[in-house]
């Protein structure tokens, strides 16, 4: 790597990525840089969210927000961007209006032929990779930074749906109708992710995340047969890529939501460092599924931010005392990004009893 960035003080969520029983457990929460944050909304208030994502100084910005408000608290950094760019950069329109619609989504699989031919990363999502070599100098070494991309699936679903879903009727039809065609078309996207997220890690990212959210919504065979293999594509290619450049290898996180029916095969079988977990398991019995193969984080339910500090502080012990029961590195999060609605001082709240339970 040509940049030379200021050295790290702060190694705890790369030590746990890595499997290491820390002294205590790194903690950071997904969707840390967003709604419930005032300086976010004031920001947001002049700037359109893509506008955002695409500057790289109001990327910077944003993304050092909750490192500055809670200093020496929050154990890592993620880059404000969207799971979304990268069906931007397939050729296809995303407006966020407040949540992500497409005018033109992807109804029959001629629609592929609409999709960018040959895509150029650097150019397409270049703004994303000047916010991350922009976020780890102004970053001072202060926490690592994560880089992070949709896994196919989600994105695959995203680009049929048009939006959100409550059934996913659209993008399960074209896999039990077009079983092909969707295994080709997620491939596409999974080799997209992988430019992306190497050209993440070139730019400066020291950890990467990949995002299911939806992978709950495929039963355990539709999962194995249609988003395990692009999520095993991206562990596997990206690995070979980085060593192939000469660049440190990072360590990887997938987080398939409401998937934990899979823990034990994505354990065995992902090639991934870390497993994120929702809320709906129990984290001893993760850390017993697991074992000590891979380092789990997660997973308080979002909503009990909103139960106030003595809700806060119990979940927090009892999370603790669960993914403590066995060994293996852990790294505090939820199970689920952070609300609009939650006070930021209950968040602070939630990270000091991390402080103080974890260890
Ligand atoms: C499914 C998904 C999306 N985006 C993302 C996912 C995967 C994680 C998950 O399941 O929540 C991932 C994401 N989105 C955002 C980040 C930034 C990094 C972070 O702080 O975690 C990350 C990692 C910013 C954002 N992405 C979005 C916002 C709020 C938009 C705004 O400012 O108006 C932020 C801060 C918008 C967005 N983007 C998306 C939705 C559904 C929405 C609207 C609903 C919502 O706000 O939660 C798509």
């Amino acid at each position: 790597m040509a940049t030379n960035f200021p050295p790290l003080k702060n190694d705890l969520l790369l030590r746990a990525a890595r499997g290491e029983r820390t002294e205590r457990a790194p903690v950071w929460v997904m969707r840390q840089a967003g709604r419930y944050l005032p300086e976010f909304r004031k920001v947001r208030e002049s700037h359109e969210f893509f506008e955002i994502c695409q500057t790289p100084v109001l990327a910077t910005e944003i993304t050092i927000q909750p490192i500055r408000r809670y200093s020496g608290l929050i154990d890592a950094s993620i880059i404000f961007s969207d799971i979304l760019v990268v069906p931007q950069a397939m050729g296809m329109e995303v407006l966020m209006n407040p949540g992500p619609s497409f005018p033109d989504p992807l109804v029959s699989p001629a629609d592929v032929s609409k999709l960018n031919a040959v895509i150029d990363v650097e150019k397409e999502l270049g703004y994303v990779f000047r916010a991350i070599t922009q976020t780890r100098q102004e970053l001072n070494g202060e926490v690592p930074l994560i880089g992070f991309s949709g896994a196919p699936w989600t994105l695959f679903a995203y680009m049929i749906e048009g939006g959100g879903s409550k059934t996913l009727q659209k993008a399960k039809t074209w896999l039990f109708k077009y079983p092909e065609e969707s295994k080709a078309l997620l491939l596409r996207i999974a080799d997209v992710c992988v430019d992306y997220l190497v050209g993440q890690v070139r730019a400066g990212a020291q950890l990467l995340q990949i995002f299911d959210s939806w992978a709950g919504e495929l039963s355990p065979y539709d999962f194995e047969q249609f988003s395990f293999p692009t999520l095993k594509h991206i562990s596997t290619n990206v690995r070979r890529r980085l060593a192939e450049e000469n660049i440190r290898d990072v360590p990887m996180t997938l987080f398939a939501k409401g998937a934990n029916y899979a823990l034990g095969f994505l354990a065995q079988n992902s090639g991934y460092d870390v497993l994120g977990l929702d809320w709906l398991i129990d984290p001893a019995e993760a850390r017993r599924i697991v074992g000590d193969k891979v380092a789990l984080q997660g997973n308080m339910d979002p909503n009990v931010l909103y139960g106030g500090r003595n809700a806060i502080e119990a979940a927090v012990k009892r999370m603790s005392e669960g993914f403590r029961s066995g060994q293996g590195g852990w790294i505090a999060n939820l199970g689920h990004g952070i609300t609009p609605g939650v006070d930021p001082e209950d968040l602070k709240w939630f990270f000091e009893c991390v402080h103080k339970y974890s260890m």
